[in-house]
């Protein structure tokens, strides 16, 4: 890794939001803000247990990931129509573009949509115009990647792969989320093997609330090319070699971890432990309308809590490029213009 100058802590969060970066960590779903839930909610005729946007915020006070996931998909619910999935990744793609988030990668959960009568096409279109709008009219790239519900059965992830087959070019990669404990990357295994004889792309959460095994069982039976969150990982040395030597990204959520109390604060999080390691840790925002912040944010108040300095910046703005499913073209052009940002910052 290259050697940046040091940058005083008064002009640190400056560098942290100007410099340019990849979000491989961002469920769409949950960028959905209380605002566009509301505005949503009255158009397509849904009813939502909350008197007001104040009143819903004030329930987003999570004590695990579980006690999350109840509110998020009940967010979802207001999802429909095409124009809905297209102006909530629209909204997200604007707040990248203003984070220098110059490439991002969106996870979407399709199954919360279809379990209701949203068809596949409508997700995936909304979702694939508002990529591309934003790479024409932001200059930002994005892609997708589809995630698989673990707590629901293989069957049912072989069924939503089938629905997505009509659409492969519009997405690049497969990801697992949603209830970890209990749902061990091994119930999967099939169908990771089947994604990746169509060439997929193959990302997995491992090791949020779940223990190192899963990380392991992540690696070798899914046969994934990085590890959402991944922060247990740090419980387990031989674990951190492994993800070491073989280079394995991990796509850390400072402010997820504290907001479903992984952490018990900032200060206490891994994530110089992580880097010091020699792993490719990345910054990412999970489900930022939840959990209190965009990339940005994640970025300046990681690096306050813990400390962390213009080379730890450096490091892992650029591990969001080496992370990255871009081409190799695009990622030598992005790591240029990151080095372009770090020699010229006064
Ligand atoms: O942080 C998460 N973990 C698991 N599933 C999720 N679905 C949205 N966010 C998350
Ligand atoms: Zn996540």
């Amino acid at each position: 890794m290259r050697k940046v100058k040091p940058v005083a802590a008064d002009r640190l969060p400056e560098l942290l939001r100007r410099m340019p970066k990849a979000e491989l960590h961002i469920h769409i779903e949950g960028s959905l803000e209380p605002e566009l839930i509301f505005a949503l909610a009255p158009r397509n005729g849904v009813k939502i247990p909350y008197a007001s946007v104040e009143d819903l915020r004030r329930a987003y006070a999570f004590t695990n990931l579980q006690s999350f996931l109840d509110i998020y998909y009940a967010g979802a619910s207001v999802l429909l129509k095409e124009q809905d999935f297209y102006d909530m990744a629209r909204a997200y793609l604007l707040k990248a573009a203003q984070d220098n988030v110059v490439h991002a990668e969106l996870f979407f959960d399709p199954q919360t949509h279809t379990a209701r009568g949203v068809s596949m096409e409508t997700v995936i279109h909304g979702l694939h115009r508002a990529c591309a709008d934003a790479q024409a009219e932001l200059g930002i790239s994005a892609s997708l990647i589809l995630c698989f519900l673990r707590h629901l059965s293989e069957e049912d992830a072989f069924e939503t792969l089938e629905q997505a087959l009509p659409y492969r070019d519009k997405f690049i990669g497969v990801g697992l989320d949603s209830s970890e404990v209990g749902n061990p990357p091994e119930k999967f295994a099939r169908v990771f093997a089947r994604c990746r004889e169509l060439g997929l792309h193959r990302v997995a959460h491992a090791g949020e609330e779940g223990p190192p095994a899963y990380v392991w069982t992540a690696l070798d039976l899914l046969k994934v090319e990085r590890i959402d969150h991944g922060v247990q990982s740090g419980r387990d040395a031989a674990l951190m070699q492994r993800l070491a030597a073989d280079r394995i990204p991990l796509t850390v959520c400072p402010l997820s971890n504290l907001k479903l109390c992984v952490f018990p604060d900032l200060a206490s999080h891994n994530l110089r432990q992580l880097l010091d390691a020699g792993l490719v840790a990345t910054v990412n925002s999970d489900d930022p309308a939840y959990f209190g912040g965009y990339m940005n944010e994640n970025f300046t108040q990681t690096f306050a809590a813990t400390g962390l300095s213009s080379q730890h910046a450096y490091t892992l703005a650029r591990n969001s490029f080496a992370a990255s499913f871009i081409d190799a073209a695009t990622r030598q052009r992005l790591i240029g213009r990151l080095d372009e940002t770090f020699d010229t910052f006064q």
